[in-house]
Formats: C-alpha cells, structure tokens, sequence
C-alpha cells in the first residue's frame, strides 16, 4: 500500500499563515511549526490506522474509507470529516463543529516523499514528509 510506514515531517510551506486563517494564536504557531509530527500509516484494504506523535502529543486514530469520523486538530478543534481516495491521492473533507466551516487536505506521495495539502478558507499550506 503506497501510503504504509512512518513518515517524519521535512518541511512546511504556507503553513503559518494557514493556521492563521484557522484562528490558532502565535505562540501555537511558532510551536507547531516545529512540532517534529511523525505518522505511521498501515493500511489494510480500505481500512486505516494512523499513530501520531509530535511535541504536542501522541495520538492512535482509524477510519475507514468514505466513513464519517471525529478528530481532534493538536490545538483542540475538533471536527469531523471523511477520507476518500481517487486514485493514489487520499481526499480528506473536514468540518469545524465550532463553526462548521470546512478544511479539506490531501495526502499523494510525490517522488518518495508524502505531500499533505491543506485548505481552510481560500488559503493553501503543505507539510512535507520524508520516510524514515
Ligand atoms: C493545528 C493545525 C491544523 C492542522 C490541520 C490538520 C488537518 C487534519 C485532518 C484530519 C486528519 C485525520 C487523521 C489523520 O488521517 O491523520
């Protein structure tokens, strides 16, 4: 499966002003741009199990492909949203429950490396993994 292994976050781009525009303070944001995020992905048909760590947390998540789920953002917000994938590129929609707007993301692995895209808002960022 394209996706599977652990995944070290390299670089960002555009990403402070993103969490600006999701309303996240300065003093997260500097903290979050250097987060050390790690995911592990290990997919088993349409079924996902990601571990998440970082400066802020460690966290287990699954979802299933197409089926609704809860999540919490590393600062708190909470929403709720579906993965779905379109050829190799996983489409992720997301809602807010504090204010119901929608943040969509991807995750493509681009010449070895996993590109997550982010927008909320008309503004654009990317996080940028390299595999460990
Ligand atoms: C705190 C800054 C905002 C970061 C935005 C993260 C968007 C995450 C979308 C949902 C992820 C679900 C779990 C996962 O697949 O890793």
């Amino acid at each position: 499966m394209t996706f599977n292994g652990t995944w070290k976050v390299d670089r960002n781009e555009n990403y402070d002003k993103f969490m600006e525009k999701m309303d996240i303070n300065v003093m997260k944001r500097k903290l979050a741009e250097h987060d050390n995020l790690k995911i592990t992905i290990e997919q088993t048909g349409d079924k996902f199990h990601i571990k998440e760590s970082s400066t802020f947390r460690t966290k287990d998540i699954d979802f299933t492909l197409g089926v609704l789920f809860d999540y919490s953002l590393a600062d708190g917000t909470e929403v709720s949203g579906t993965w779905e994938m379109e050829g190799d590129v996983l489409k992720g929609k997301f809602t807010r429950k504090d204010n119901n707007k929608v943040l969509t993301t991807t995750r493509a692995v681009v010449g070895g490396e996993l590109v997550q895209s982010y927008n909320y808002e008309g503004v654009d960022a990317k996080r940028i993994f390299k595999k460990q």
